[in-house]
């Protein structure tokens, strides 16, 4: 089937608005390329240092230079539930490589912070830009240029997209991500969600929600939500990353070691070694991305995504923007129900057919590139993601991998549609335009009686005065929430997850409430609608710093419009206030981040604080 004619109108825009940054890029990655081994160019002195500790048997092939050397990149700590798995692997990864004539070494980790542990702390304002850091660290990592392949471990929100970042400055060498996989389901997302509405209306204490939350938050894996870290998880599958099918197997299991080391074996025969040489810069090109924003679509994915999608693009040397995320929802149907867009979790989903089904759905409808380059490797392009992997026992009793085709009904149809029976006719994410700036909302968890709000502005510095305002009994009305001075360059773009219950009881009660910010959400976040990363951010002068209270807002989801109703004179002749951001900028580390807050791009470039300077 050849792609939706929508596809290939923003694949081709996309091109050309990408030709000069994307031939500099690949310039870089030819030019790296063509030293060949990239260990055979180190002198004695780097070489000795570099596998000083290895294992005899390792610094034979490591000296001899004709067997490839995986370099391993770890996002490991106990910190995140989903990153703790990530213990082991190294170890399996280097006992498959040398089962292979080959070698691994743990190139070097990289911080890994856990945003449901620093929601609503200071710490959420640092989440953002440790992306960026995680990025550097990669490259720290693999300047090392001991290898001729990537594995990167990782799995949540910022985590993921500072690995491909970095991974994608290393863009000569073959690159594959491994994740963990989600913990199995515990309390279901939605009784936790009503426990914290019940919490923050004072009908239950806080030893009633923190065994829901233990419930629900048991053991180690991925939380079960349809968030950033499992909308990354579909980003490594559609964008051709991952071995096929890695996405929601259980950490723990046989078939999830299977897949670790499948990884490394994998990796080796896409080597500069072999005839199979698939480079990361040839798999993340204009079609990848473009796929990769049609899997957001067609799944409700995190809303994070239009930020780290577009950083991710332009380490790769691609320009995308928000219209391009809007002009592809309008064409991809909504074919998953998974919390916060439904009562399922990732488990669930993929019991019910999972990624498989739905790339192929989407495949089969033209509605994915389907001729690109995967790790997978063959000349089956994108197709080899929709089979899921299996176990099966050899002659001997071991374990041997292979892989199914995915089912070909859906096991759910509540949890996985079709492209003939979509949940919606459009994606989940869409671009508002109006005087207050260019936003993004998520509308695949907001129900259609609530995709349009106009009332009167109630306007916010900190999430923290939204909440004291619930409990003095102000809110009990309609009103649209103005958080502000939540921009990248203010307090480092937080989430503003812990407004969710507060606003959704509101919402429960019969009020019309909304939010509008130029800061984040969760993409656990959902059922109010918000108007998010609006830019310019009110810090930088942008119009949502002339919003005052009372002013009537119109938040209009299916129009794609955010305006205040207010007349164009008396808009233009006011004042931007001035934002006192200074409490924002000291302790619990943000005194080090001050550089990044005066070089981030604005939130529709990324939020980036890499040049990119191609
Ligand atoms: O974008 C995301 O998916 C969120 O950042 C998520 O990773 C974060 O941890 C939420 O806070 C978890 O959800 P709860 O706060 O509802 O547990
Ligand atoms: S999904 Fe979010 S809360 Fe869960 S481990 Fe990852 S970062 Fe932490």
């Amino acid at each position: 089937m050849s792609p939706h004619p929508r596809l290939i109108e923003v694949t081709a825009r996309i091109r050309a608005r990408s030709a000069a940054t994307r031939q500099r890029y690949l310039q870089h990655v030819a030019a790296h390329h063509a030293r060949g081994v990239q260990r055979a160019g180190l002198g004695c002195t780097n070489l000795a240092h570099g596998y000083a500790a290895a294992p005899e048997s390792d610094k034979i092939w490591l000296r001899a230079q004709h067997a490839p050397n995986i370099g391993i990149v770890s996002s490991y700590n106990d910190m995140l539930s989903a990153h703790q798995p990530l213990l082991a692997f190294p170890a399996w990864i280097k006992e498959a490589a040398r089962e292979h004539g080959a070698t691994a070494q743990f190139a070097g980790g990289v911080p890994a912070m856990c945003d449901g542990v620093t929601q609503g702390q200071p710490g959420m304002e640092l989440s953002l830009f440790s992306r960026d850091v995680i990025a550097m660290s990669t490259a720290v990592a693999l300047t090392h240029n001991m290898f001729d392949a990537t594995l990167c471990l990782g799995v949540c929100d910022k985590i993921v997209p500072g690995l491909l970042i970095g991974a994608l400055s290393f863009g000569h060498l073959p690159t594959i991500f491994v994740p963990g996989g989600p913990m199995p389901s515990g309390l279901s997302n939605e009784a936790k969600a009503k426990m914290r509405q019940r919490f923050a209306a004072g009908e239950v204490g806080p030893d009633a929600l923190l065994a829901a939350e233990e419930q629900s938050y048991h053991s180690a894996g991925t939380c079960t939500f349809y968030g950033t870290a499992n909308s990354n998880q579909m980003l490594m599958e559609i964008m051709g990353l991952h071995v096929p099918g890695s996405a929601f197997i259980n950490p723990g299991t046989p078939l999830r070691e299977a897949l670790v080391r499948e990884a490394a074996n994998r990796v080796l025969q896409i080597t500069a070694h072999g005839p199979d040489y698939t480079p990361i810069a040839e798999v993340i090109d204009e079609r990848a991305i473009v796929n990769g924003i049609v899997g957001l679509m067609a799944t409700g994915g995190s809303t994070n995504h239009t930020l780290h999608l577009v950083a991710i693009a332009r380490a790769a040397g691609i320009l995308i923007d928000w219209s391009d995320f809007d002009d592809i929802s309008a064409v991809v149907p909504l074919l998953a129900r998974v919390y916060p867009n439904g009562k399922a979790d990732v488990n669930q989903f993929h019991e019910a057919g999972g990624l498989g089904f739905l790339i192929r759905e989407l495949l089969d409808a033209g509605l994915l590139h389907e001729d690109v380059r995967t790790v997978a490797g063959g000349k089956a392009g994108l197709r080899a993601y929709t089979r899921h992997p299996v176990l099966h026992e050899g002659p001997d009793g071991q374990h041997v991998l292979a892989w199914e085709d995915a089912p070909a009904t859906s096991g759910n149809d509540q949890i996985v549609g079709t492209v003939a029976t979509p949940f919606a006719a459009n994606g989940g994410l869409r671009l508002l335009k109006g005087n207050l700036g260019r936003s993004v909302i998520k509308v695949s968890a907001v129900k259609p009686e609530h995709q349009v709000v106009q009332a009167p502005a109630i306007v916010f510095e900190d999430q923290e005065d939204l909440l004291a305002a619930y409990k003095r009994g102000e809110l009990q009305r309609d009103f649209i929430a103005v958080v502000r001075g939540q921009g990248p360059r203010a307090n480092g773009m937080p989430e503003l997850h812990s407004l969710t219950p507060t606003l959704t009881n509101l919402q429960d009660q019969g009020f019309k409430v909304a939010l509008v910010t130029d800061g984040r959400m969760s993409g656990a976040s959902g059922k109010v609608p918000a108007a998010i990363h609006v830019t310019p951010e009110a810090l930088a002068q942008g119009p949502l710093g002339r919003v005052r209270d009372g002013d009537v807002i119109l938040l209009d989801a299916v129009a794609g419009t955010l305006d205040a109703l207010v007349s164009p004179q008396e808009w233009d002749a006011r004042d931007l206030p001035t934002l006192d951001r200074e409490a924002h900028h000291h302790g619990m580390g943000r005194d080090l981040f001050g550089g990044m807050r005066h070089t981030v791009t604005g939130a529709e470039q990324g939020a980036a604080t890499f040049g990119g300077d191609w």
